[in-house]
C-alpha cells in the first residue's frame, strides 16, 4: 500500500509538460432556470507547437471550449490552465495580460476581427501599442513583418472593406499574432469562404506555426482543414470523443511516403471509453457489449446474448452457454 502511494506520489500531475490542459472540465449554463450542460468533463492535452483542429457536431461544445481558452469565459468545475496560468482563479487584471499576451483569437465573422476604420497595417499594430513596450517605428515594422510573412504587403494601407474575405482572415491572424501569443485560437476561421480561398487561410496558419512556432487550435467544419493537420480531435456532448492522428510513413522497400492516418477512441482516468456512433451503428451495438482480454488488446464485440437466449429457447440447447457461443463465434479467426 505504501509502495503504491509513494508510486502515486512521484506520478508527474496530468499534462504536467503540455501547453494546454484541460482536466475534466465542466461549463453548466442556466437560463430561466434551466440547465445546459456545455462541458461534461472535458479532458484536452495540447503540446506547445501542435497545429491541430477541433471538430464536432452543432451544440457539442466547441465554441464554449474556445472561450473558456481564449479567457473570455470561465469553467464552471473542472481545471484549466494555459502555458501554466489558471483559468479558474485568474484574477481581472490577470486574465486582460493572459488575452493580451498568451493567446490570439480569430473569430468566423471577418468583420469581428478587425476595426473596419484602420489600416491592415494599423489594425495589427495596435494590439501592440496596448501593450505597451515598442515605439511607433518599431510597432510599423513588427506589424510589417507580420503581414509580409502571411504574404499581405499589398493590403497594407487598405482598409478591410478594400480587402478580399481570405485577405480579411489573414489580416485578423496577422493581429492576433500580434504580440506573439504562445497560442492562436480560431473558431470557424474560414467558414465563410470559399474552399481555395480556404485554404490560403489555412496556410496562414500554418505559416505561424511553422515559422514562429505559435500553438494553433482550430474549430472547424471544414474536411480539407481537418484532413491537412497532425491531429484532429472530436467533441461529442461535451467531451473528447475519438482524434485521428495522421502521420508519414516511408515504406522501406519503394522509399515512398504515404499519409497515414489512425482514429482513436479517448480513454479517461477512469477508464470509461467513447465508441464512435459509426462504428457501433454498423456492428449493432448498443447498452452492452463484450469485451475479452488478450495480450495486446482488448477485444469489444456486439453483445448477441438476448439473441442466444431466443435461438436457446427455440432450439431446447438449454446447457450451452450463450456468452461463450457468443465470443467463440464473433473472434476473428477463432
Ligand atoms: N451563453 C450560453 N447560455 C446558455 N447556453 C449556452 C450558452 N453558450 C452555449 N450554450 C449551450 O451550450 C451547448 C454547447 O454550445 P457551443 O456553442 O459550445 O457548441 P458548438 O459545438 O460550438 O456549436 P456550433 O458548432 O453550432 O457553434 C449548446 O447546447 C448551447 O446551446
Amino acid at each position: 500500500m505504501e509502495r503504491r502511494a509513494a508510486s502515486r506520489g512521484d506520478r508527474p500531475a496530468y499534462g504536467h509538460d503540455a501547453l494546454i490542459v484541460c482536466d475534466r472540465l465542466v461549463r453548466v449554463f442556466a437560463t430561466d432556470g434551466v440547465e445546459v450542460q456545455a462541458l461534461q468533463g472535458l479532458d484536452l492535452l495540447v503540446a506547445e507547437g501542435e497545429l491541430m483542429a477541433l471538430v464536432g457536431a452543432s451544440g457539442s461544445g466547441k465554441s464554449t471550449l474556445m472561450n473558456i481558452l481564449a479567457g473570455l469565459d470561465v469553467p464552471t468545475a473542472g481545471a484549466a490552465r494555459v502555458d501554466g496560468r489558471d483559468l479558474l482563479t485568474m484574477g481581472a487584471r490577470d486574465r486582460l495580460a493572459y488575452r493580451r499576451d498568451t493567446v490570439g483569437f480569430v473569430w468566423q465573422q471577418t468583420a469581428r476581427n478587425l476595426l473596419p476604420y484602420l489600416t491592415a497595417l494599423q489594425n495589427v499594430a495596435l494590439p501592440m501599442r496596448l501593450a505597451g513596450g515598442r515605439r511607433r517605428a518599431e510597432r510599423a515594422r513588427a506589424a510589417e513583418e507580420l503581414l509580409a510573412m502571411l504574404s499581405l504587403g499589398h493590403c497594407r494601407d487598405r482598409r478591410p472593406h478594400e480587402m478580399s474575405g481570405g485577405e480579411q482572415q489573414r489580416a485578423a491572424i496577422a493581429v492576433a499574432l500580434a504580440n506573439t501569443p504562445k497560442v492562436l485560437l480560431a473558431d470557424e476561421p474560414t467558414g465563410e469562404l470559399d474552399s481555395a480561398t480556404a485554404e490560403q487561410v489555412f496556410a496562414a496558419f500554418r505559416t505561424a506555426n511553422e515559422e514562429l512556432g505559435t500553438t494553433v487550435v482550430i474549430v472547424t467544419h471544414d474536411r480539407t482543414v481537418a484532413d491537412e493537420v497532425r491531429r484532429t480531435v472530436a467533441i461529442r456532448d461535451g467531451r473528447t470523443a475519438s482524434e485521428v492522428l495522421r502521420r508519414t510513413e516511408r515504406d522501406a522497400a519503394t522509399g515512398t511516403e504515404s499519409l497515414v492516418s489512425r482514429e482513436y477512441a479517448m480513454l479517461d482516468r477512469a477508464g470509461r471509453l467513447q465508441l464512435p456512433t459509426d462504428h457501433m451503428t454498423s456492428l449493432g451495438m448498443a447498452h452492452r457489449v463484450l469485451l475479452e482480454l488478450e495480450s495486446d488488446h482488448i477485444g469489444v464485440w456486439p453483445d448477441h446474448t438476448a439473441d442466444d437466449a431466443a435461438r436457446t429457447r427455440t432450439t431446447g440447447e438449454a446447457d450451452r452457454d450463450p456468452q461463450d457461443g457468443d465470443a467463440r463465434g464473433a473472434a476473428p479467426g477463432a
